[in-house]
């Protein structure tokens, strides 16, 4: 996810450093560390926590001391609650966001939530930088941010994965597996787009207009949503995401 939003950032004119083990092909503009002692004396004005949210606890600390006077920490890191962040890095001011893997190409949502210590000007920071990876949510609570984890953060692997199994349903009504790929992508990238429209009708409305009395979408519909089965396998999945969430606490 960090090379993802490091694609947009480079956009900006801050000048950035990674510390990270293995990256490769990082943006020119990027200064790459392997590791944090090459930049121990350093001072920065954020640092933004992108490893995985059980790494923290070893990674983090050490970075306390790069932190500049007035700077404070963005962390992306599911479910790792701000507080025990900020604790972890004496008591430093905390910012936490939940974007999600669009952002790599600036179409992403991010949620946005201040933590310990975190100013408005901390804020404004953060929510001007995540706005360069697509849109942003500003949420007053953590347990709001978690919810956005369940529902944006996450969603665009639901995404992916619902848009897997209707190609392979395309392929077992006889479509090569690039014919499937290509209608299954332009029928929801065409749909959605027309959704999108300033203007367009609730999505309730979008459904029926293509649902002729007695016609195909309808028998098609009965069987995604009849029983309510599609609703509550996404119900479930968005409690599991959040479950999860809060595990990571
Ligand atoms: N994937 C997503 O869509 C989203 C992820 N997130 C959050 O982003 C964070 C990263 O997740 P994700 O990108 O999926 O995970 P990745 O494992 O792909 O990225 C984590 C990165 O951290 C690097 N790393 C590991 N150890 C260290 C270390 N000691 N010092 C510096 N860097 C290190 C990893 O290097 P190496 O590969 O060599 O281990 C890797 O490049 C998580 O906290 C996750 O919750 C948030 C929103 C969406
Ligand atoms: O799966 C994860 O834990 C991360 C956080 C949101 C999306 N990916």
């Amino acid at each position: 996810m960090g090379s993802a939003l490091l694609s947009q950032w480079v956009n900006g004119d801050e000048s950035i450093t990674v510390v990270d083990p293995m990256a490769t092909d990082l943006p020119d503009s990027v200064k790459l560390v392997r590791d944090r002692g090459e930049i121990a004396s350093e001072s920065f004005d954020c640092i933004i926590a992108a490893v995985k949210p059980q790494l923290i606890d070893e990674v983090l600390p050490d970075y306390a001391e790069n932190l500049a006077k007035g700077g404070y920490v963005l962390s992306i890191a599911a479910g790792y609650s701000a507080p025990r962040l900020s604790k972890l890095m004496g008591d430093a001011p905390v910012v936490r966001t939940m974007p999600n893997l669009p952002a790599a190409i600036g179409r992403g949502v991010s949620g946005l939530c201040p933590g310990p210590h975190a100013t408005d000007d901390h804020m404004k920071h953060a929510e001007a930088f995540m706005s360069r990876a697509g849109t942003t949510i500003a949420v007053d609570s953590e347990e709001k941010l978690d919810r956005v984890t369940a529902v944006a953060g996450s969603g665009p692997g639901y995404v992916f994965e619902i848009a897997r199994a209707y190609a392979e349903a395309a392929m077992a009504q006889g479509f090569s597996e690039d014919d499937a790929r290509d209608m299954v992508l332009g029928t929801i990238g065409g749909a959605i787009a027309m959704a999108s429209e300033p203007g367009a009708a609730s999505l309730e409305d979008l459904r029926n207009s293509v649902t002729s009395k007695g016609g195909t979408t309808a028998a098609g519909l009965n069987a995604l949503n009849g029983d309510n089965g599609l609703s509550d396998r996404l119900h479930a999945t968005l409690q599991a995401a959040y479950d999860r969430a809060v595990e990571l606490r």
